[in-house]
């Protein structure tokens, strides 16, 4: 229905002629999406002017305008654009598979970005997955487009293939947890106590395996579904893949992702030292590793997940595949950046999102706005963990980020 109503949308958008818009040039038959100035400077005069308007009075006013040029379908930016290159080039050169990881908080545009970065890589001759490993996944809002299946679903509109998926992370924990342990650890304690392996016992609480399988923190899911996104990927079947975004989860998550592949491997590296020790006592680990399957067949799976750990941490600081691309808020702090300099995760670009325009006739709400903009952007310039960094400044758009041709528009703002 909402999909409908978008097709409806970007049809009335293609069919609009007003000297005010640019009409963006669709190599298929979507829709375009028009927008006033493209903002060149040069273009910004009459459509700033309007734009000003709707700003001047307050937020009230911006929103009814915002209603009216939806009903005449006239959407409008009220931003102008970073004239800062990203760089690009560099990202869509060559036919090497490379991962894009865009993470930051919630809500300060990060799907967005992803999904519009992984448009313009199809749109120049990529084929390219976008993955969702946000838990509260919004791909599917960002393409219009049901991609909750958890398999991959072709995106229609760019000019190569361009598919997307959002992972389970419940689902992608299923593997892991079908070794979990099924009795509760006291029943485990007695049981292998009554047979002298009580030391051991002790040793796997240690791992506090049952917590982190019950109540997992909130990275580990995303650590399985990004290796198993990594297994499956380096199947034959999706060899053609030459760019992949992710689009990672919120800040904090993240953080905790980066640094579980190493506890991770350092848990599951013991715990097959363990199996070694008690591979004699096959009920006492069928105790342990549940009824299901033989002691065997458990080892195996951490033995398997244990090496796709190793092989995500590798990826993670493998500059010349990998790169996170960190976007925040403008009033954010630099905390993201310092942790993934401390796990040396490769960092170049940062953007910054809902970046106001400029004006010379902001109301009083706009005009504070911009200041505390102007000064966050000052002291993310002079921040030593930010500096270094290629600042992107993605502006704020006076439409949903909905739909290809939407994430079409922003990407070719954001990425050039
Ligand atoms: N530059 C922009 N201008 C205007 N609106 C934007 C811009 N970037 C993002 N938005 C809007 O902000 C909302 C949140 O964006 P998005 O879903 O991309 O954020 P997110 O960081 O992925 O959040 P979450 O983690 O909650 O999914 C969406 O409605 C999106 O359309």
């Amino acid at each position: 229905m909402k999909q409908k109503k978008m097709a409806t949308h970007f049809a009335s958008l293609s069919s609009m002629s007003s000297p005010s818009l640019l009409r963006y040039p669709s190599t298929n038959s979507m829709a375009m999406l028009g927008f006033i100035s493209h903002y060149p400077k040069t273009n910004l005069g009459t459509s700033l002017r309007e734009v000003k308007t709707s700003f001047s009075s307050s937020f009230l006013s911006l929103s009814i305008a915002r209603k009216q040029q939806r009903k005449s379908f006239l959407v409008r930016s009220v931003a102008a654009p970073s004239d800062t290159a990203t760089g690009f080039d560099e990202m869509v050169s060559g036919t090497t598979r490379k991962y894009y990881m865009l993470g930051g908080k919630g809500g300060v545009g990060k799907t967005s970005c992803a999904a519009s970065l992984a448009v313009k890589f199809a749109n120049n001759g990529h084929p390219t997955l976008v993955v969702s490993t946000d838990p509260a996944h919004s791909l599917s809002d960002s393409f219009a487009q049901d991609l909750t299946g958890g398999t991959l679903v072709p995106v229609e509109g760019p000019d190569s293939p361009l598919f997307a998926l959002e992972i389970n992370p419940e689902k992608a924990r299923e593997e892991f947890r079908s070794v979990n342990q099924k009795n509760g650890e006291s029943g485990i304690k007695d049981f292998m106590d009554g047979m002298g392996l009580g030391m051991l016992v002790e040793q796997l609480g240690e791992l506090k395996l049952g917590e982190l399988l019950d109540t997992p923190p909130p990275g580990l899911d995303e650590a399985i579904a990004i290796s198993k996104v990594i297994q499956f990927l380096e199947s034959e079947e999706y060899n053609m893949f030459t760019r992949i975004v992710f689009d990672t989860a919120p800040t904090g998550h993240t953080l905790r992702l980066l640094s579980l592949p190493d506890f991770l491997d350092a848990s599951i590296g013991k715990i097959l030292k363990l199996r070694q020790k008690i591979a004699s006592a096959t009920s006492a680990i069928k105790s342990v590793f549940g009824q299901e399957g033989t002691p065997q067949d458990a080892a195996d799976k951490l033995e398997r997940l244990r090496e796709r750990m190793l092989k995500v941490r590798e990826l993670f600081r493998d500059t010349d595949s990998t790169e996170f691309v960190i976007v925040m808020a403008v009033s954010e702090s630099s905390r993201l950046r310092a942790s993934l300099k401390k796990e040396n995760v490769p960092v170049k670009r940062l953007i910054v999102n809902q970046v106001l325009p400029p004006s010379s006739s902001d109301c009083k709400f706009c005009a504070m706005k911009r200041k505390d903009q102007t000064r966050a952007l000052d002291m993310i310039q002079s921040d030593p963990e930010l500096s270094g960094l290629i600042l992107v400044e993605a502006p704020l758009v006076d439409v949903e980020i909905r739909g290809v041709p939407a994430l079409r528009f922003l990407g070719d703002m954001v990425w050039k």
